[in-house]
């Protein structure tokens, strides 16, 4: 379990090359879609699939309502692609795993991921299925050094300490608000502080209240968020 494995340039790049030559699509935009939210990637139009064993070096989803697919087409006339089912670390993959694909996005010219997940709100102003748009998170497992920065930094991907204080683009943000409310959907869109956590149990009563006190707003395991 968790044995953590490296990669090198070499292998985003062999990924990312393999999936350039079998599609002529290329977007700016990918999705990462959490647990329910895999119906997004049947919406897109002129569809190209990849069945997640076909792709070379590609992790494999093991959880129950996650396809296993990456899903290229377009969204409203937007090129996109979507991940139909992401990796937890929970399933025993290393957090350098969970996050392969991110860096197979960035090498094949994605400047905008959407990440979304299914998680447990604990701010108790919300309500169950509330949206809730992440402004800021807690990385716990990172404070434990289960972080997926960890290990030989390639500067082709970024330097070594990253800023955090805007990791959240605040005009995606704006975005993502405005839309909501054009759409119907302003009355239960929350802006909140998401914990990143390891699974896969849920949290006691206890833990619930400690995460709490230290501001968090709702808990899942994403670490695809640091990478
Ligand atoms: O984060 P996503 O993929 O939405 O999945 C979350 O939802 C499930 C738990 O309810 C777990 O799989 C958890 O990780
Ligand atoms: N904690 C609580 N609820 C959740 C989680 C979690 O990690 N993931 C999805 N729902």
């Amino acid at each position: 379990q968790h044995n953590t494995k490296t990669y090198q340039y070499e292998d985003y790049k062999e990924t990312a090359d393999w999936i350039l030559a079998q599609t002529n699509q290329r977007p700016k935009v990918a999705i990462i879609c959490g647990s329910g939210l895999g119906g997004l990637a049947d919406l897109l139009e002129d569809k190209t699939v990849f069945p997640y064993e076909s792709i070379p070096r590609f992790p494999t989803s093991t959880v129950q309502g996650h396809a296993g697919k990456l899903v290229f087409g377009k969204l409203q006339g937007r090129e996109c692609v979507c991940m139909q089912g992401r990796f937890h670390f929970y399933e025993g993959y290393d957090m350098h795993t969970v996050t392969y694909p991110v860096r197979v996005f960035s090498l094949l010219g994605v400047e905008t991921l959407i990440v979304t997940n299914a998680a447990g709100g604990v701010n108790e102003a919300y309500s169950v299925a509330d949206i809730m748009l992440i402004k800021d998170h807690i990385n716990m497992p990172g404070f434990a050094g289960q972080n997926p920065l960890c290990g030989h930094n390639d500067e082709r991907f970024g330097v070594r300490f990253p800023c955090m204080s805007d990791a959240y683009d605040r005009r995606l943000r704006d975005l993502a608000k405005q839309t909501a409310a054009e759409q119907g959907c302003g009355s239960f869109l929350q802006e909140g502080v998401y914990c990143m956590l390891a699974g896969p149990t849920y949290e006691t009563i206890a833990e619930c209240r400690f995460l709490q006190t230290l501001g968090a707003d709702a808990l899942d395991g994403t670490p695809e968020l640091m990478s």
